[in-house]
């Protein structure tokens, strides 16, 4: 295990799985974690003396990608293969580029191939179509992902709807979320973001089955997808929106949180219930002049509270954000792998 410089713990090996309980779980050595400041709103926090695992995502990802780039570079060499991943990017938002530069550098580093295409903030929406269609047709493409948002005159219904369901990679597609929502279905891929999520759960051997889950936002690409997959692996799930009248109460009965209601900050120390496991799906810019960039990155929980009072949170940024582009290329292996054995659907 490492420690960061702010003293907090760190799980250094994804696999590692030791998960403090609230009761008899391992106490931790105050003089290897510096002194801790009491967190008022929390009385226990400042009796017990145990601050949460940081999960690291970053090097989680890592591993994962390391075992993609092996799988790839199996695929060349039995079959003179790679698989092919096309990105989609509408305008100049800085966030978009910045996820999709990370995307086109982790392609490269596993050996898939990348296709970009960057259009301009007034393509049309039937170039757009073309674009999309022109990657559906190109059979060295495995999967296809449209960055979003799109600008308001485009219709990004219809724009995903026109991603064959082959290369949905995204998993946005209404059928691979049909099949995400039926009992003894499965889907061709799975949402990034949620299987990011479900991942970094088991490579640090917590427990889903019978655990009481609190998802925060219900989106087509984070919230509900998520809620999905937690309630098939035996969840209780609640789901927490903008007119849920009691968040705070809700969260509090919480074993495990999943933040993905895109307000910064918004889950409080005091909103969780101790030995909490809390993944911070959020990535909210707050301009910071200070910064390199101008802004830096807060998640959708108060994380220095939060560390205080949960037993393992992922931070942001390095948490689920770099699980997201893992899972991406891992789908696009699989689709890849799927249309290379010519695989029944
Ligand atoms: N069709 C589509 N698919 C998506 O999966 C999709 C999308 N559109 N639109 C936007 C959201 C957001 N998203 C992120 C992915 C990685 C990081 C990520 O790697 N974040 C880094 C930090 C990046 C930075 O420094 O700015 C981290 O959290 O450590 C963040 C956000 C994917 N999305």
């Amino acid at each position: 295990m490492l420690f960061s410089l702010s003293g907090h713990r760190v799980a250094s090996d994804c696999r590692w799985s030791r998960f403090p309980s609230s009761k008899g779980g391992p106490r931790f050595n105050r003089t290897l974690i510096g002194p801790r400041k009491p967190f008022s709103a929390c009385p226990m926090a400042a009796i017990e003396e145990r601050q949460a695992v940081v999960i690291d995502g970053k090097a989680c990802a890592k591993e994962i990608r390391e075992e993609i780039a092996a799988k790839v570079e199996a695929m060349k060499s039995e079959m003179g293969k790679v698989p092919g991943l096309a990105v989609v990017l509408v305008g100049t938002r800085k966030d978009s580029e910045t996820y999709v530069r990370n995307k086109e550098r982790a392609c490269t580093e596993a050996g898939i191939e990348s296709f970009s295409s960057r259009l301009p903030e007034d393509i049309s929406q039937e170039e757009l179509l073309k674009v999309v269609e022109d990657y559906n047709s190109n059979d060295q493409v495995h999967g296809i992902l449209v960055q979003l948002p799109l600008p308001k005159h485009i219709n990004a219904e219809l724009i995903l709807d026109a991603i064959s369901y082959e290369k949905d990679v995204d998993g946005f597609h209404p059928m691979n979320i049909a099949r995400l929502a039926l009992k003894g279905r499965s889907p061709l891929a799975v949402a990034c973001t949620p299987q990011g999520c479900l991942e970094l759960l088991d490579r640090h051997g917590v427990t889903i089955a019978g655990k009481r889950a609190v998802v925060f936002g219900r989106s087509n690409i984070v919230g509900m997808p998520v809620s999905l997959l937690l309630q098939q692996r035996d969840a209780t799930v609640t789901v927490v929106h903008s007119r849920t009248p009691n968040p705070k109460e809700i969260c509090l009965e919480a074993d495990i949180v999943i933040a993905a209601c895109g307000q910064a900050e918004m889950i409080q120390g005091d909103w969780l219930k101790e030995g909490a496991v809390v993944l911070d799906v959020g990535t909210n810019a707050v301009d910071d002049p200070t910064a390199k960039r101008g802004y830096r990155l807060v998640g959708d929980v108060k994380f220095s509270e939060a560390v205080q009072r949960a037993g393992m949170i992922t931070p942001v940024p390095g948490g689920v954000g770099p699980m997201t582009i893992a899972m991406l290329l891992k789908n696009t292996l699989q689709s890849a792998q799927r249309s290379l054995m010519g695989d029944a659907i």
